[in-house]
């Protein structure tokens, strides 16, 4: 592929609907994750996509209106309003490097001594969480991240699927085991329940690819909601959340998502991802089935293709 390349609004909807299309018959489509069980149920055929440009049009295809559940595409939200709350005194608590382990791995902490390797796995997104909880009970901060996701896509009706906040919390051994852990390091202050209750409801947000694609907007424009004018984070903020996202959004497969995709982009085991084009656009996709890291093999493909056809990996030289 050359350098980027000049699209037209009618172009870039031709190719998210081609894309669309092509992931239709994709014959391998991994496999949704089991071990919370409201997410086995989703049917693996799903596919959508929503592409969200910086002058706010917006391109839609295959199943981009129905909601699914975010998971760990929230702990970029949580994050955000964490650091909001207590600022760079956060990295105190949390490393800002690729853990090259599984998303719910525990190994790093014992010789870490309780600090995790960075926001975006579970062991650092439950520290996030404490951060959130402060001095509020598990209600209060679960509200305050609702409204602040509801903000930033501009949509009152995004809701939390209790069955699902409820079957993490009934399954959720291994989430209980880090936070349990890093409490003994003292790197989490509130009882491990009330922590995870908080971690819980963030995973367990429903949103649209369309809603979703909303709500990154403000990491496409330098930390703007560019709808309303109103600034976010600052433009630094925003900056770094994108390089967390490139080095650690996809678990052990970052690397493997710099690689393909080349843009700053957060995964979750609902199956989606958010990915930032800096400056361009905010895209949201959607496939249930996972590949063996965790992370959405078709919506891993379709930003593979998005990318290919519209030179907008972060790596590509910029036309003179
Ligand atoms: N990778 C993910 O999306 C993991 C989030 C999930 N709620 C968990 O804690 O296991």
């Amino acid at each position: 592929m050359g350098a980027e390349i000049d699209l037209s609004t009618s172009d870039l909807s031709g190719i998210v609907a081609d894309i669309a299309e092509e992931m239709k018959a994709a014959p391998d489509r991994g496999t949704p994750a089991a071990y919370i069980p409201p997410l086995a149920k989703v049917d693996p055929a799903k596919f959508g996509m929503a592409v969200i440009e910086a002058d706010g049009t917006c391109h839609l295809a295959g199943d981009a209106e129905e909601t699914f559940s975010i998971q760990s595409i929230s702990k970029v939200f949580a994050l955000t309003l964490a650091l909001g709350h207590v600022g760079d005194q956060l990295w105190k608590r949390v490393g800002r490097e690729p853990s090259g382990s599984a998303f719910n791995s525990i190994v790093q902490l014992e010789f870490e001594h309780g600090i995790p390797r960075n926001p975006f796995i579970n062991a650092g997104a439950i520290v996030v969480a404490d951060i959130l909880l402060g001095r509020n009970e598990p209600r209060e901060a679960i509200g305050e991240m609702l409204r602040f996701v509801r903000t930033l896509a501009g949509e009152d009706d995004i809701v939390i699927d209790r069955e699902v906040a409820d079957a993490e919390a009934a399954t959720g051994y291994r989430n209980a085991a880090l936070a349990s852990y890093m409490r003994s390091f003292g790197n989490i202050h509130h009882d491990v329940e009330r922590t995870l209750g908080v971690y819980f409801h963030a995973c367990a947000l429903a949103m649209s690819c369309r809603q979703l694609a909303l709500a990154g907007r403000y990491l496409m424009a330098g930390g703007m909601l560019p709808s309303t004018g109103r600034r976010i984070v600052s433009a630094q903020r925003a900056r770094r959340i994108n390089a967390l996202m490139m080095t650690c959004g996809h678990y052990d497969g970052s690397g493997e998502f710099a690689f393909r995709v080349g843009l700053p982009g957060k995964s979750g085991v609902g199956g989606g991802i958010l990915a930032i084009v800096p400056g361009r656009a905010s895209v949201a996709v959607w496939s249930p089935g996972l590949n063996e890291r965790g992370n959405s093999q078709l919506g891993t493909l379709a930003l593979e293709r998005l990318v290919q056809r519209t030179g907008w990996s972060v790596f590509e030289p910029a036309l003179g």
